[in-house]
């Protein structure tokens, strides 16, 4: 058996889900179809999600719901259209969207988590209608009723692993399931999403569940790119990753997978496979346990993330004070702050943390109790960082890698603030300064995929 996801881009328009249906009809092991909302049908199109975000907001806002209402609604009933299937048999997508307007909540985020999540739910109940209607049969599955339980955070939830067991069920059926991607229910059976993109989280969770024989994600593009095809023109596509490449590259970048996604397939051992809606017939990337190593090319791919804050700290002797660390970490943690680095010298020491954690108010409660716990001789809070990755199975054994990599770097005439290597066996992080990351990216891989030569000479007057 296996599960396949639909993003948003390829259930955008009637257009795009007929392309679906066909790639369901060619393979009869595709039973567990895991679903996205509409998504961007142009450039300048809105994602049905971000349709809703706004709903949410209006209402919080008590403005007038009727235009945003429609808008939603239409996407879903141009889209019944394109099939010529009868408006009555979708007649509770409208009910349930306007009905949101009026519901009660715990409080505003899970009144927002609920607004999110209606726009899978709702696809998945019009998927299921018009793929019976074009002779494939299927059934609506609601995540309440196949156990799909998260933990108790309203719009960045995960999976609950007492779950697996009820969800395992899911592979009884003869017929087609349409699940909803992005949201499960907590304990009191209030609706809780996963981070955005996080459909890709469900199918995953799914393909675990059932033990399928493959985890097909399709979206809009060939195949996964050595680097994102909006920074480098034309990148060369990737045939095969492992698991803990495309881990790295996903939580660096690369928004084509969720990088949470790749948890359960790694639990569950499920080979994945991104493929184009667009076009089926290629074979996409694959994505498993293991792959033979290329040491002619041991990079993998190139991927770069902004949105990163530093926290320098210096204190002279740091290295003499047991229990230091502890206390700058003791510090983010009361104030409920997670970290994704932290480099460190003899005196210094920076913590990178996600920027979108901060507010003003919380910066200075940062600055005030880490100079009360540790009374640093120097402390600078510095925004607007990018880490960009380089990721490949072959860096650690290969000589020169971290060298090709800085003097890359250097001769884009970017200045690198921050270097991370050998925490990870597959990955160098270079931290830049957000406008630079761009550049950064596309001289590295001229240097690792185009294998242009690195002039170290004279970077250095
Ligand atoms: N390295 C990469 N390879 C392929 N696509 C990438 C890469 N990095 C970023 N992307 C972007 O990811 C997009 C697909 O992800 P997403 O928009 O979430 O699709 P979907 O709507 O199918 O879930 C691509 O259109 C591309 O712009
Ligand atoms: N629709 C949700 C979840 C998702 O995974 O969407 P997509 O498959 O279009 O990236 C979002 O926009 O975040």
């Amino acid at each position: 058996m296996k599960v396949a996801k639909f993003g948003g881009s390829s259930l955008a328009s009637g257009g795009q889900l007929q392309k679906v249906i066909d790639i369901v009809k060619a393979d009869p092991n595709r039973k567990i179809i895991v679903v996205s909302a509409p998504g961007k049908r142009n450039k300048e199109d809105t994602k049905v999600t971000d349709l809703l975000i706004k709903y949410c907001n209006v209402i919080i806002n008590d403005g007038d719901v009727t235009g945003i209402q429609d808008k939603i609604i239409r996407r879903y009933q141009s889209i019944a259209g394109h099939f010529g299937v009868p408006l009555e048999n979708i007649a509770d997508i409208e009910i349930g969207i306007r009905q949101l307007a009026t519901q009660v909540f715990p409080n505003r985020s899970y009144q927002m988590a609920a607004f999110k999540a209606a726009g899978e739910n709702n696809n998945a109940k019009l998927v299921a209608a018009v793929f019976n209607h074009e002779g494939i049969k299927a059934h609506y599955m609601d995540p309440l009723k196949i156990g799909l339980r998260v933990t108790d955070v309203a719009n960045d939830a995960q999976i609950l692993p007492s779950s697996y067991q009820k969800l395992a069920r899911l592979s009884e059926y003869t017929d087609t399931l349409v699940i909803p991607g992005f949201f499960g229910y907590n304990a009191k059976n209030n609706i809780c999403t996963f981070s955005r993109g996080g459909s890709d989280i469900t199918g995953a969770i799914v393909a675990k569940a059932v033990a399928a024989e493959r985890y097909e994600n399709f979206t809009d593009v060939d195949a996964i790119y050595a680097a994102n095809p909006n920074v480098v023109e034309n990148p060369r596509k990737i045939t095969h990753l492992t698991f803990r490449e495309m881990r790295e590259l996903a939580y660096a970048g690369f928004s084509v997978f969720h990088d949470e996604a790749l948890i359960p397939a790694i639990e569950g051992k499920i080979p994945v496979v991104v493929k184009n809606t667009n076009h089926p017939n290629l074979p996409g990337t694959l994505i498993s346990e293991t792959k033979e190593i290329d040491y002619d090319n041991v990079v993998s791919g190139i991927a770069s993330d902004d949105g990163f804050t530093g926290i320098y700290i210096r204190k002279y002797l740091m290295d003499r004070q047991v229990g230091f660390t502890l206390k700058i970490l003791q510090v983010l943690a009361d104030l409920n702050i997670s970290y994704e680095h932290m480099p460190s010298g003899i005196d210094d020491l920076t913590v990178i943390i996600r920027s979108n954690q901060l507010t003003p108010e919380l910066e200075a409660l940062v600055q005030e109790r880490i100079e009360a716990a540790i009374q640093p001789d120097d402390f600078q809070i510095e925004h607007d960082y990018a880490m960009v990755m380089i990721v490949g199975e072959g860096i650690k054994d290969r000589v020169g890698t971290m060298a090709a990599a800085t003097a890359s770097v250097a001769i884009a005439g970017v200045s690198i603030v921050m270097v991370n290597h050998g925490a990870s066996p597959v990955s160098i992080t270079i931290g830049v300064r957000k406008e630079d990351a761009d550049l950064a990216v596309k001289s590295l891989y001229r240097t690792f995929v185009n294998h242009e030569t690195v002039h170290l000479t004279n970077l250095i007057d």
